[in-house]
């Protein structure tokens, strides 16, 4: 079976509950983090048998078990992304991959850390035991977040880093840098009209990333997401290192928020669900494919179309709800953090993980399209296709309607950085 860290953190949770750390039962060992946990749960005899867990102890074998997971059963499967491969696939299968913390050494860097995503999803990173330091970089203060986090007993070490003199130690052998660098929307706003700033932070953040670390994924969260990407690729491009495989526009919110809301309205569990969606971020052009929804559920041409605007208004519904504090924060971290971790697990060797992303991609006329996507060790190791075959009328007709718009948000990031000289 598939490993996951928050099972572990449940049963630290549980393991460490009856003792306050520091007690004599879970004194720290010289040069270990962390406590023998061992002991404690020799004391608790409701705690199944733990091998090891990372969080509090390296150890190796760490077997998963959803149902001790520390979200519980449903929440630790969403957020594994386990929905994300067909069901009946999911069901038949045993995955090959063994989780290894002893080999656990990604260096994420976070980029607008100290922002309203960039602080939970700094938290999230921190509790992944696949993660071995976790880079705080903004251009606003990010050493009281950097010392509140480095106080968390999970393996990954915290770095902060301030100001544009320090991104590019930020940047230096980092494996994943993950960008919601940016202003969010306020009511009224469109996420295009966010462009005239956040493009320039993006490009000039992925300069940086060319320059530092330009082999590393790059997971872009800032919007206009339908843009940005784009941007960052031509900025990779005229810095001649371009991989199209490690360029993520992340649209997982929109995978999170139809799951939630197919599964309140059909009465199923949340563990079960798995909604595709493909097209871009934004509006019109955020497209759930309900008709591949699995399990396979049938819904009225009424329910359809109310899910559909439910899920493309959401960001919206967020941004209004918060009147004129920003947009989601809290689900877009949560978010995320499952596509980083999914994307670290297909790094360490996992051969079976499925997201959508917004990718460079051939599936349709557009340069970039979200997708399902296979993800393997070097990116991106295919376009899933069969989602776009055999589409309702309806999901046909949106998908044809989207195109213009999204093709007119990509060129528009492209033309931003092919009309300014390349910097140096
Ligand atoms: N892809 C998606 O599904 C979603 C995308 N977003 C987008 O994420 C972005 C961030 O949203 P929030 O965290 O709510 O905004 P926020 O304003 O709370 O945080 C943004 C952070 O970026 C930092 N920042 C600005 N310029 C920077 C630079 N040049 N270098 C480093 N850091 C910089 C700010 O200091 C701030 O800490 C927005 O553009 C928002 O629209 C939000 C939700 C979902
Ligand atoms: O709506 C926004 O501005 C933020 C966003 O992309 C989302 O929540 O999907």
């Amino acid at each position: 079976m598939q490993q996951c860290w928050l099972t572990e953190l449940k049963m630290a949770a549980r393991a460490a509950a009856p003792y306050p750390i520091g007690s004599p039962f879970i004194s720290p060992q010289p040069g270990l983090s962390c406590q023998s946990k061992r002991v404690a749960l020799k004391l608790n005899p409701h705690n199944p048998p733990l091998r090891g867990f990372s969080a509090l102890k390296a150890a190796s074998g760490i077997t998963r078990e959803p149902g001790n997971s520390f979200f519980g059963k449903d929440s630790f499967a969403a957020l594994m992304g386990a929905s994300a491969v067909p069901t009946t696939r999911k069901q038949n299968r045993v995955s090959q991959y063994r989780f290894n913390p002893r080999a656990s050494h990604y260096k994420v860097t976070i980029l607008g850390a100290a922002g309203g995503i960039g602080e939970p999803l700094s938290l999230l990173i921190k509790m992944s035991p696949l993660v071995s330091e976790v880079r705080l970089y903004d251009i606003a203060n990010v050493k009281g977040i950097t010392a509140d986090l480095s106080h968390c007993n999970t393996p990954a070490q915290v770095r902060g880093f301030n100001g544009t003199s320090q991104l590019a130690d930020s940047l230096r052998g980092a494996d994943l840098v993950v960008v919601p660098a940016g202003v969010p929307r306020k009511p009224g706003m469109t996420r295009d009209d966010l462009f005239s700033v956040n493009a320039s932070i993006v490009k000039g953040l992925i300069e940086a990333v060319a320059e530092n670390c330009p082999q590393a994924f790059i997971h872009i969260i800032s919007n206009p997401l339908n843009s940005t990407v784009p941007i960052a690729a031509e900025v990779m491009k005229q810095k001649g290192v371009y991989d199209p495989k490690k360029l993520f526009g992340v649209t997982t919110l929109d995978v999170v928020r139809s799951n939630t809301f197919v599964a309140q309205r059909k009465n199923l569990r949340l563990i079960d669900v798995d909604v595709p969606v493909v097209g871009g971020h934004s509006g019109s052009t955020i497209l759930p494919l309900l008709s591949k929804t699995r399990p396979l559920v049938t819904f009225t041409d009424k329910e359809v179309e109310e899910l559909t605007a439910k899920i493309q208004n959401a960001g919206t519904e967020v941004v209004e709800a918060k009147e004129g504090e920003g947009s989601a924060t809290l689900s877009m971290a949560y978010a995320a953090a499952r596509f980083v971790e999914s994307s670290l697990r297909a790094k360490d060797g996992d051969a079976d993980v499925y997201e959508c992303a917004y990718v460079q991609s051939n599936l349709t006329e557009l340069a970039f399209f979200a997708s399902r996507v296979k993800l393997g060790r070097k990116g991106v190791e295919a376009l899933i296709s069969s989602d776009l075959q055999g589409l309702t009328e309806y999901e046909a007709e949106i998908l044809e309607a989207l195109k213009p718009q999204l093709k007119a948000n990509i060129e528009k990031g492209i033309a931003f950085v092919q009309k300014q000289p390349a910097a140096a």
